[in-house]
This record gives C-alpha cells, sequence and structure tokens, in this order.
C-alpha cells in the first residue's frame, strides 16, 4: 500500500451526455502540497472532470482518490478531506452570508465555538462582514464566489477544488483569496483551481494540467508544461491549437 498517495489522484474519468463526449479518459494526479491549475478552453471538460472527481457526477467510467481514498467507495470519508467551490453553485437565496456559513458548518458537525470562530474569521478575512446579514439573493456574482469559497473552507479541509475562484472577483479581492490560498497551501493543504487565465494560473500554481476535447494533454510543474515557450500561455496556444482567424463581420467595421 502506497503510504503517502497524492493528494487527489483522477483516473480513467469518462462521460458522455447524449452524442457529446465531454470527458474522454482524463488521468490527472495532483501532489500533496501542490498548488495545482486546471487550465483548457471553453467547453474542455474541466467542470465535468473535477464534478466527478468530487463525488458531485457520476462517472460513466473511472474514478478518484483523496489522499489514497476513494471517492466514490467511501464518499463519507473522501469528502470530510474535500473542500468544493462549485461552478454555479445553488444558493440557499433566502439565508444571510453569516446564516449559510453557521447552516454550513453545522452540517459538517462542528462545536459552536468552533462554528462562532470560524464564521466570523472567514466572514472579515474574505471582506464580507459589512454584508453578513444580507441575503445571498442580493450578492453580486464576486461576494457569492467569496462566500462559497468560505462555505468550502469552514470544515478545516485537506484538499481544497475550487472551479473559477477568481471569476467575477475584483482585483482586490483576488489578491485576498490568493494569501488566503497560498498560506493555505504553506500550512501543508494541497489546492486545485480551474481557470482560463494563463498569467493567474502562472503567478499563483506549481503545478499545471492542461485539458481540452475531453483529455488531458500535458502535465507536470509549471516549468515542465511550460517548456522551451516564453510564457503558459505560449505553450497552451501551442498544445490546444491557435484559433482560425475570424472572418466575416464586414457589416461590423
Ligand atoms: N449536463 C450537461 N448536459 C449536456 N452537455 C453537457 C453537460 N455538462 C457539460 N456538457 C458539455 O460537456 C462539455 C464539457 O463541458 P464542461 O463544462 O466540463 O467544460 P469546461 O472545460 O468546464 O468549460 P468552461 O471553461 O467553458 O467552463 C461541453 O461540450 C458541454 O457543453
Amino acid at each position: 500500500m502506497d503510504t503517502h498517495p497524492p493528494a487527489f489522484e483522477l483516473y480513467g474519468l469518462r462521460k458522455t451526455f447524449g452524442e457529446k463526449r465531454a470527458v474522454d479518459g482524463v488521468d490527472l494526479t495532483v501532489p500533496r502540497g501542490s498548488f495545482y491549475g486546471l487550465v483548457g478552453p471553453n467547453g474542455a471538460g474541466k467542470t465535468t472532470s473535477l464534478t466527478m472527481a468530487v463525488g458531485l457526477l457520476r462517472p460513466d467510467a473511472g474514478g478518484a482518490q483523496v489522499f489514497g481514498t476513494d471517492v466514490w467507495g467511501a464518499p463519507d470519508r473522501a469528502k470530510a478531506m474535500i473542500g468544493v467551490l462549485p461552478d454555479g453553485m445553488a444558493m440557499p437565496e433566502r439565508l444571510t452570508g453569516r446564516e449559510l456559513l453557521t447552516y454550513l458548518a453545522q452540517l459538517r458537525g462542528l462545536s459552536p465555538a468552533q462554528v462562532q470562530e470560524r464564521v466570523d474569521d472567514l466572514l472579515s478575512g474574505l471582506g464580507l462582514d459589512e454584508a453578513e446579514n444580507t441575503l445571498i439573493i442580493e450578492y453580486s456574482a464576486g461576494m457569492r464566489k467569496k462566500i462559497g469559497l468560505a462555505g468550502a473552507l469552514i470544515h478545516a479541509p485537506r484538499l481544497l477544488v475550487l472551479d473559477e475562484p477568481f471569476e467575477a472577483v475584483d482585483p482586490v479581492s483576488a489578491t485576498v483569496i490568493k494569501d488566503l490560498l497560498r498560506s493555505f497551501v504553506d500550512g501543508g493543504g494541497s489546492v486545485v483551481v480551474s481557470s482560463h487565465v494563463m498569467a493567474l494560473v502562472e503567478q499563483v500554481c506549481d503545478h499545471v494540467g492542461v485539458i481540452a476535447r475531453g483529455r488531458v494533454l500535458a502535465q507536470g510543474t509549471v516549468g515542465e508544461v511550460r517548456g522551451d515557450h516564453a510564457g503558459l500561455e505560449e505553450a497552451f496556444v501551442d498544445l490546444v491549437g491557435a484559433p482560425e482567424p475570424v472572418k466575416g463581420f464586414a457589416w461590423l467595421a
């Protein structure tokens, strides 16, 4: 038995929606203590892969392990170790930010003292203290991301899986989130983020996986995937293929 399994291992993941093969055999290894960026064009299969890997969508084939625990075989044990920020997460809109976090903390079985401490810390750390009594329905897109991230952190997981955590977030809040995630990694945690923003991945991540058309095209340290290219963006375009020049739109000129 491997006594030091990786933080997260996705193996042979497949998913077809009708005729559409969304995920076509995805294998990824997220080393312990890494800050891992999953990048790929729109529709590449990032969200579908991550949703299956954290146990929210049943794969047609394949599976995932969190620190050696099978996500679909031992879901309670696996999910206790993961904090998830899903893409476009449905939220209880009629709760306030504080009520939502308190509810999530109680669901995780935290003591009243732990609930109080963690909810206070997360609301102030993520700059949501002024909006703590505002209903979620009134939150902006960026505030929703932040309260979702707070919910993913409340039970102090060992692995964070965050789908587009920086989308719609203002630059100051993005810096706060980056700092928080970095200190989580410095403290021994592991993070997976999906993103389209190559510069951001290059700045914050130490490992990267490139996925397109449901398959992994490259993975490794940022340096390994970048190779001889000037940056990750150039490596990405080389791997995924440059887009066709835009034609038409004469009427727009
Ligand atoms: N529930 C669904 N039903 C049908 N097709 C789906 C469903 N979910 C995803 N797909 C399709 O599967 C493919 C992969 O989608 P997915 O959302 O995983 O891509 P992505 O890499 O996360 O894209 P983006 O960067 O645009 O968020 C796409 O072609 C998408 O249209």
